[in-house]
């Protein structure tokens, strides 16, 4: 098909095997921690994860039940009964000499995941979801993969529970995939089964092959894609990789076709510092796995569970009734939602101030001030209760908005102090209003010249009073205010 795609127009066709380590206290089949970042290498492992004669696995039910809690969050079918399987392959990485995985009978399948790029929906279709242990890491010295002098491998990562999310072809342009792998981790994170922050826990194989753009318009002939010759690129470990590495896959294939070379099928690896990606081998095909059912462990009978585990509400859902029950516009409910830390703690301040007020204070003024500092709001952790004595603060009209937000705000976030010792120590308390009314009064009675001014018509002169008035109140009082009332007491 090369020849004849040369002279038409190609389009690209992308698939996703993204790799998610699951957050669990200890591995998918033995006891040990996966909590091993700052740990010496090899110290997490034991008889078992080391692959060790005679060891046996013991599933982590932890493991399964956050599978399960994906796949209703994916709307996957949940068979009755899940099996696990011997992947068979040799590597450095994998003491076993085999992977233990899933194969005919994975733990969610079917699935979708609505994603919007600028404003159109796309619905990304999920073959399957299955669980599988994460093989050990290599550590590459002097050079990349394809040019160190040697290699160093540590097993303390080996068998943290993994879930492979494999989408159907369904993508047609990379920046299609940065938008499913941002709304993804999105849920993952509202599921609360998954943790951003650690190193290598996000890893995506992505598949692309080009093939003609009109065999893509309407209807899409499955068996166009399976003929097309794909290349998978691994080593990917963040949105952006994803988008880079297939964009450059795509000029890459588009020239060799366009040339009338064939594109080969082959897997290649992401030189992030390079920004290119480099053959490795040719693509392994299935029956060289040897696949069979392991027999240390027995099939799972997970009817129930779907029913048993419940999730929270997910993003999609939650914003769109945010937009609803708070009346905010479609970007402050999008803000608002884009952590489930974040939606929770607006919700937690709505439901005791004015929505509109805490909208303003965390999508505005909170998110506002934490990006500027690249911090996040999980590093308020412990302090939200300082944040909503703050509201509190301006939703009592104990200081001004200005303030809150320039003043009590940024000491928050930059000297760490609470909002009660800010406003003590930096005298921000706003006068009240009989002071006010007492600095307008003096006021009138020191500056007779600005006072008859005015009477005869000169509008400047309210502007020098309202001066006075607030170097009398410190600058505590509202300008606003204090104009109102300086006109009230001379148009008597
Ligand atoms: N023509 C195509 N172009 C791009 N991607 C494709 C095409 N056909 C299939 N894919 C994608 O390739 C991926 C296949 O993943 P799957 O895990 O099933 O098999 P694999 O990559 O052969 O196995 P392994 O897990 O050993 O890497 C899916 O994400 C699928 O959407
Ligand atoms: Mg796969
Ligand atoms: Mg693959």
């Amino acid at each position: 098909m090369s020849t004849q795609a040369a002279t038409e127009d190609l389009a690209a066709v992308i698939g996703l095997e993204v790799h998610v380590q699951l957050e669990t206290d200890t591995k998918i089949f033995c006891g040990c921690s996966t909590d091993a970042a700052d740990a010496e290498p090899n110290t997490h492992t034991c008889p078992t994860c080391l692959g060790l004669p005679g060891a046996l696995p013991v599933l982590n039910e932890g493991a399964v039940e956050a599978a399960v809690r994906l796949g209703k969050a994916l709307h996957a079918d949940i068979p009755e009964r899940t099996t696990f399987h011997r992947k068979n392959y040799f590597y450095p990485d994998l003491p076993k000499g085999f992977q233990l995985t899933q194969y005919d009978a994975p733990i969610c399948q079917d699935g979708e995941l609505e994603v919007r790029v600028e404003d159109r929906r796309r619905d990304i279709g999920i073959t399957r979801a299955h669980l599988e242990e994460d093989p050990g890491s290599l550590q590459h010295v002097g050079g990349s993969i394809d040019t160190a002098d040697y290699t160093k491998v540590d097993y303390n990562r080996a068998g943290t529970p993994l879930v492979e999310i494999v989408t159907e072809p369904d993508f047609r342009s990379p920046d299609e995939t940065r938008a499913f792998l941002a709304k993804l981790e999105e849920v993952l994170e509202y599921l609360g089964i998954y943790d951003a922050e650690r190193d290598g826990s996000l890893r995506v194989d992505a598949n692309i092959s080009m093939v003609s753009a009109d065999d893509l318009a309407g209807e899409v002939d499955d068996a166009v894609l399976a003929e097309a010759n794909r290349t998978e690129v691994k080593n990917i470990s963040s949105h952006k990789g994803a988008q880079q590495a297939l964009a450059y896959e795509v000029t890459r294939q588009r020239n060799a076709i366009q040339r009338g070379r064939e594109v080969e099928q082959e897997t290649r690896h992401w030189d992030e510092s390079r920004g290119i990606t480099v053959s490795m081998r040719s693509k392994e095909a299935e029956k060289d796995y040897r696949y069979f059912e392991e027999a240390d462990l027995p099939p799972l009978e997970v009817s129930d569970w779907k029913e048993r585990l419940e999730i929270p509400e997910l993003p999609d859902a939650r914003r769109e009734r945010f937009r609803e029950e708070y009346d905010l516009s479609e970007e402050a409910a999008s803000k608002l939602t884009s952590t489930k830390e974040v939606a929770d703690f607006f919700e937690e301040i709505a439901r005791e101030y004015d929505p509109d007020l805490a909208a303003t204070w965390v999508a505005d003024n909170l998110l506002g001030e934490l990006n500027y500092r690249d911090m996040a709001v999980t590093d308020l952790e412990g302090r939200f209760d300082e944040f909503t004595r703050l509201v509190e603060l301006v939703a009592e009209d104990e200081i001004t908005e200005k303030n809150a937000r320039e003043v009590v705000l940024r000491g928050m976030l930059d000297e760490g102090e609470t909002p009660d010792d800010i406003v003590e120590a930096e005298d921000l308390g706003k006068t009240s209003g009989d002071e006010v009314q007492a600095a307008v009064e003096a006021a009138i009675a020191e500056n007779p010249d600005a006072v008859a001014d005015y009477e005869d018509g000169d509008e400047g002169a309210i502007n020098f009073l309202v001066g006075q008035v607030m170097q009398k109140t410190g600058g505590s009082a509202d300008p606003g205010q204090v104009n109102g009332l300086l006109r009230e007491e001379l148009d008597e």
